[in-house]
Parts: structure tokens; C-alpha cells; sequence
């Protein structure tokens, strides 16, 4: 039996979309199964929704199911698709997006973007986590000079000259996987753009290799620099290879995500049949 999905990405983090309903029995091997870029469709995750379109404005419970089969409590890029899926279906250009991490607005701008509200930043080390008696700022940790920062997911954030020059898929997994996170880590690299705003490279546990995107990095990258006096722009321009995002702070510090999100074809994936009785 197959279950339809329909596929978006949000400069080119990309995603499965399937409907919370549909039947599924083990939401873990699918992702294993539809995201590998070989043998799949491909994609960085499947994003289960379901739509409360009762509310005003509506709500969207998400869920990410990433390649490895982990689930995230958080996903800048996935959360942005999950409105504009939510937005295209119940005609509004406003929604509730509930996640592990908590639930944030998102709303259609004028241009056509989708603009997210990400919550508080922390740098505290329980709530990283990361095992260390104080906040860790631009401390050595597998090589690399890092920042820890949550944005809804842990990011290990370092600032290089030109983020072209490093070798992500080397450095990156001995941080990712370092005994000091528990949980793991994302690692996300900046360089400054000369304007305020910097390139952004990340890679992504879960993905297990860099993405072309990465929202919750985005904000990190952004949060980290104004915390370390490298910008003071608002909104940051946050670059990965995918496209352009911006987060801007609001009066209580307050991060949002914006960017493009576009749909891309809708398909259907095979699932195990329920036990006949
Ligand atoms: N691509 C996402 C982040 C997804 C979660 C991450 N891989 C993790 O496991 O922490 C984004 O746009 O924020």
C-alpha cells in the first residue's frame, strides 16, 4: 500500500510532507527508506502534519522524522513548509505551528516569504545541553573554536574566514558526536558577507552530512554573532548554499526566520500493508 505525500523545501532544505492520519506503522524506516538520495525519493526528513483548521488562526502539529529515524524536537526550514502547506490548505496566511520545541507564528509576508517566530536562544548548558559548569563561548571543542547556543536544537557555531575553505564532512563529525553533548550536536560554520550578514554552512545530525539549508543554524549563526559584537545588523542576511534567509530580533530579543518555501511535486511512498486479522 502507499501513502501520498507532497514535497517542499525552504532554500533546498528539503521535505516530505505526509498527513499525520495516514497510515504509517514505522515512521522511522520510511524516513530511512524515502530520504536517501539514491535508492529514495530523497529528502532531509519527513514532516507529519496534522491540521486543526478549527482555530483561528490554525494549528499544525509537526513532527520531523529525519534519515537516520530520529526525531527533532525543532526544524526552522521544516516549520516554515509546514505553514505554507498549512497556509495552502486552509486559505490563511497566518498559522500555529505546535512542536516538541513549543508552538511559534508563522505568517506570509508581503513578498510571498514565509516569516517564523523562533522563541529564546539559550546558552545554558542544561538546556543545550552540553556537559559543562558554564556557558561555552568560542572554546575549543574537537579543533574548532565553538559557541553552544539552542535554537530548538543544539548548534555548535564557528566563525571562519571563508566558510568555502573547510572541510565540513571532515571537521564536523568528531563535534557532532563529541561525549560533551549528550543529545549530539549540529555544527554550523560562518564567514562575514562584508555587508553584516554572513555565509553559512551546516552540518546536520540527524542528516548526517551538510544540508543546503538550515533555519535553526541560520539563527544560531545570527544570535551568536550579535552576542560576540561581530554584527549588529537587524535583520541578519544568513546565506547557506540553498538561498537567502534573514532573522530579525524583536524588542525582547526574540529571533524570526524568514525565507522562500516552495512546493515541489507531490508522489507517493510505499508502506508496510496493517496485519490482516
Ligand atoms: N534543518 C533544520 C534542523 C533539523 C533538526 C536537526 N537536524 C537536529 O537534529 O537537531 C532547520 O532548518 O532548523
Amino acid at each position: 500500500m502507499t501513502v501520498p505525500f507532497q514535497k517542499y523545501h525552504g532554500t533546498g532544505n528539503d521535505f516530505l510532507i505526509i498527513h499525520a492520519d495516514e497510515y504509517v506503522p514505522d515512521r522511522g524506516a520510511l524516513a530511512e527508506r524515502a530520504c536517501d538520495r539514491d535508492t529514495g525519493v530523497g529528502a532531509d526528513g519527513i514532516l507529519y502534519l496534522a491540521l486543526e483548521p478549527k482555530f483561528n488562526p490554525p494549528r499544525v502539529v509537526m513532527t520531523l522524522v529525519q534519515p537516520d529515524g530520529s526525531v527533532a524536537p525543532m526544524c526552522g526550514n521544516g516549520a516554515r513548509c509546514a505553514a505554507e502547506w498549512a497556509m495552502d490548505r486552509t486559505g490563511t496566511d497566518s498559522v500555529m505551528i505546535d512542536t516538541q520545541a513549543g508552538t511559534l507564528r508563522a505568517d506570509r509576508t508581503d513578498d510571498g516569504d514565509i516569516t517564523i517566530e523562533m522563541g529564546t536562544a539559550t546558552f545554558d548548558p542544561e538546556k543545550i545541553p552540553v556537559d559543562a559548569d558554564n556557558q561555552v563561548f568560542e572554546e575549543e571543542i574537537e579543533g574548532l573554536e565553538v559557541t553552544m547556543v539552542n535554537t530548538g536544537v543544539p548548534h555548535a557555531v564557528a566563525f571562519v574566514d571563508d566558510v568555502d575553505d573547510v572541510d565540513l564532512e571532515a571537521i564536523a563529525p568528531p563535534i557532532r558526536y563529541a561525549d560533551v553533548f549528550p543529545k549530539g550536536t549540529n555544527v554550523s560554520i560562518a564567514s562575514p558577507n562584508g555587508s553584516g550578514g554572513f555565509h553559512q554552512r551546516t552540518y546536520e545530525r540527524g542528516v548526517e552530512a551538510e544540508t543546503e539549508s538550515c533555519g535553526t543554524g541560520a539563527v544560531a549563526i545570527a544570535v551568536v554573532a550579535r552576542r560576540l559584537g561581530r554584527t549588529d545588523s537587524d535583520p541578519v542576511e544568513v546565506s547557506p548554499p540553498g538561498g537567502v534567509l534573514r532573522v530579525s530580533f524583536n524588542e525582547r530579543g526574540n529571533a524570526t526566520l524568514t525565507g522562500p518555501v516552495e512546493h515541489e511535486f507531490d508522489g507517493e511512498v510505499a508502506v508496510e500493508s496493517p496485519i490482516e486479522p
